[in-house]
């Protein structure tokens, strides 16, 4: 990871401007053609989910990050990006290498077989892999005046000599969305009254005649709050990435040192009782509010607060990926609802039998089925 500096602030303003609301406005047209392709593989083969939304996250963000089209799941680029993905979560778990702990391990020879170091040279080689393959083709692109509009063309025109981690803008980003869609299907799955509230929103709204698209996205508040209730369900990012501290800080009377590691832990600011009530419950009638005023709890602290506050991040290392992220949770979420009802694989599965896990957390399984609504709603998707 990039360290805080000049390096750091340079792309996190590169980041920001790509990633801002108003830039990822002309992506919405490439993101429902990609919910289309998606709804398609769907309703051919609804039991390859996990394939199917992985493919459908997968070929919007390469899209975005390096104007590349994903063809199918054996695509070679979706196949690395998936393996650095994994090799990421499995590095970047807090505590994973005790020379985390005893900094000192940092000088001990490869040859003695020490892991983190095999480790760090095969999640290097990937990247460099994807690196090589994508990024070396959109240089020489810029170069003729060829390359279409990208995260990584932006990045090699002002030439900002980027390093392998910043080229892949792909590494975490997509696995991190991709976990938030997983609980949305878990969540769906066990909360079929939450399922149908969000379905009879999208008809009288939308009604039964199109897709629903980017420019119905205001008049869904129901669908918002429920966007809202799966990141803090189960917050992607539990304990966020860890932050070093860059100088001495005294906290609450603590001592904290330079160099210190700390983690935040957002999965228990998001699960706290007397901030939101029945936090384990996916509720997104939470998140509606009637009046302007927050709803105060007994010792007065404000109940239900934006929990994108702490699923997104915080301070300067704060997710650039943001909007993207919900852009995209939200295409697939809805074009979803209106053509398939989800239901769980066991009938007697219950909340109580979710589980989820990791540094990205997942829920730990993906039992769900999807059947069609009615013939209707399949002929929505365009070319069916
Ligand atoms: C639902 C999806 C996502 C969630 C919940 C999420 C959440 C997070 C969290 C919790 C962090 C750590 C922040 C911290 O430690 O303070 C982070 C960092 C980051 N995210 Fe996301 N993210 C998501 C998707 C994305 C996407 C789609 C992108 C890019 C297109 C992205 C790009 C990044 C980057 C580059 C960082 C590192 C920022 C830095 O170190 O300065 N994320 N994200």
């Amino acid at each position: 990871m990039c360290a805080y500096g000049a390096r750091h602030r340079q792309h996190g303003r590169l980041m920001k401007e790509v990633l801002a609301p108003i830039a990822l406005a002309e992506y919405h047209a490439m993101e429902e053609e990609k919910t289309v392709e998606y709804l398609h593989r769907m309703s051919q083969d609804p039991k390859d989910l996990a394939e199917h939304m992985k493919l459908l996250i997968a070929s919007i963000m390469f899209d975005i990050s390096h104007a590349y089209t994903v063809t199918d799941k054996d695509d070679p680029m979706l196949k690395l990006a998936m393996q650095a993905n994994d090799d990421f979560v499995r590095i970047a778990l807090p505590g994973a290498y005790l020379c985390e702990v005893f900094p000192i391990m940092r000088y001990i020879p490869e040859w003695t077989g020490i892991r983190f170091k095999q480790d760090a040279k095969k999640f290097r080689k990937t990247l460099e892999a994807l690196r090589d393959d994508a990024y070396e083709k959109i240089k020489v692109q810029v170069r003729n005046g060829t390359a279409k509009p990208s995260f990584t063309q932006s990045l090699v025109e002002r030439n900002q000599n980027p390093t392998p981690e910043e080229e892949s803008l792909y590494k975490w980003t997509s696995v991190a969305t991709l976990s938030a869609m997983e609980s949305f299907f878990v969540a769906m799955s066990v909360y079929p009254q939450v399922q149908e509230r969000a379905h009879t929103e999208l008809m009288n709204v939308v009604g039964t005649t199109r897709l629903p698209g980017f420019s119905d996205r205001p008049y869904l508040p129901y669908i918002e709050a429920m966007i809202q209730e799966i990141l803090r369900w189960n917050p992607v990012g539990p304990l966020g990435l860890p932050h070093r501290l860059i100088q001495d800080v005294i906290y609450r009377g603590y001592d904290i040192p330079a160099g210190t590691i700390l983690l935040a832990n957002s999965w228990a600011m998001l699960h706290d009782p007397d901030v939101y009530p029945s936090p384990f419950e996916f509720e997104p009638e939470r998140f509606l509010t009637t009046t302007t005023e927050p709803k105060l709890s007994a010792d007065r602290q404000i109940l239900n607060p934006d929990p994108r506050r702490h699923a997104f991040g915080y301070a300067r290392r704060a997710c650039p990926g943001q909007y993207l992220a919900e852009d995209a949770l939200y295409i697939a979420i809805v074009r979803t609802l209106a053509v398939f009802r989800i239901g769980p694989m066991d009938k007697t599965k219950t909340v109580d039998d979710v589980e989820f896990a990791g540094i990205i957390c997942h829920p730990k399984s993906l039992d769900c089925v999807l059947i069609p609504r009615s013939t209707e709603a399949v002929s929505l998707i365009p070319g069916l």
